[in-house]
């Protein structure tokens, strides 16, 4: 089987800061200021040709700050990615910017991922036509509706055609005629064979989409397997997290990052 995503021993770091004075001590003190925080640690995993894998977890677990490393748009703090092919990133605020129109974008973003003037002609009109944004295709994007912006960032991230995709709650947005238009597109890309990462707190959508799934717990993976497996686990714990008092969970998280502390201090 043919690895196409490769992360080894990352880590995200973020400093927190208690007010903005300590933030601009940061920069002046030689030693610096604010707490540590870190978004992931020790991620390892491998993603085959094929695997359409959910990502999972409870809000900040990390899931976002993942996807968004393996899709290259922000860098880890160490470890390495490798991937292998194209990444597409589809997310609710797909990096479009704001002053172009929607043709530049489709421009832009073309250009970047090395496409060629004519390739580009070529996929436009296929870019807009999914996108449906009709007139608006010539106004500055930020004349656009949320759905409609959601819209064209999905439709430049699937025409492209890549090798792996990241998804970010993607389905949950626009409505349901093109709720379905995108479905359609991710299971024709899933029966490509295409590597698929899919973002999303629906463990209905994970259980019909993904064959595998990475359960996020404050920034660590807790389980990564096959979907049959690792949802029950996850949806147990989370009925198990639910019925804890906010004492409980509060001191659930502490002990964890309490480990965690020593995870990152060896990493
Ligand atoms: N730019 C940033 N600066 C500081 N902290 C950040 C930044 N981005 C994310 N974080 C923190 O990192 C943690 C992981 O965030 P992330 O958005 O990846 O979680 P998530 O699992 O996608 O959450 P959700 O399900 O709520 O979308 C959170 O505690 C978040 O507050």
């Amino acid at each position: 089987m043919s690895e196409t995503v490769v992360v080894q021993n990352v880590y995200k770091k973020y400093k927190m800061y208690k007010s903005t004075k300590e933030k601009l001590l940061d920069v002046i003190l030689p030693q610096g200021c604010g707490e540590d925080f870190y978004a992931l640690q020790a991620i390892s995993f491998t993603a085959n040709k094929g695997d359409v894998i959910g990502l999972i977890g409870m809000n900040g677990s990390g899931k976002s700050t993942l996807s968004n490393i393996i899709g290259g748009v922000i860098p880890p703090s160490s470890g390495t990615v490798k991937t292998v092919g194209q990444t597409s990133i589809i997310a609710i605020s797909s990096g479009l910017n704001n002053q172009l129109t929607g043709r530049e974008n489709i421009e832009l973003k073309c250009l970047m991922l090395g496409f060629k003037k004519k390739e580009i002609q070529e996929m436009e009109e296929e870019i807009i036509e999914f996108a449906d944004i009709g007139k608006f295709t010539d106004q500055p994007v930020k004349m656009y509706s949320s759905g409609m912006k959601s819209r064209l960032g999905f439709a430049i991230s699937v025409t492209v055609n890549p090798d792996i995709l990241i998804i970010d709650e993607a389905l949950s947005v626009g409505d349901h005629v093109f709720a379905q238009k995108s479905k359609d597109k991710m299971f024709e890309f899933k029966e490509k064979g295409k590597t698929i990462f899919f973002v999303s707190h629906s463990m209905g959508q994970v259980k019909e989409f993904c064959d595998k799934a990475i359960w996020l717990e404050f920034g660590e993976i807790k389980a990564y397997g096959p979907v049959n497996e690792v949802i029950p686990d996850y949806e147990h714990f989370l009925k198990k997290h639910k019925a804890m008092t906010k004492e409980e969970q509060k001191e659930y998280r502490q002990e964890i990052m309490k480990k965690q502390k020593g995870i990152a201090v060896i990493g």
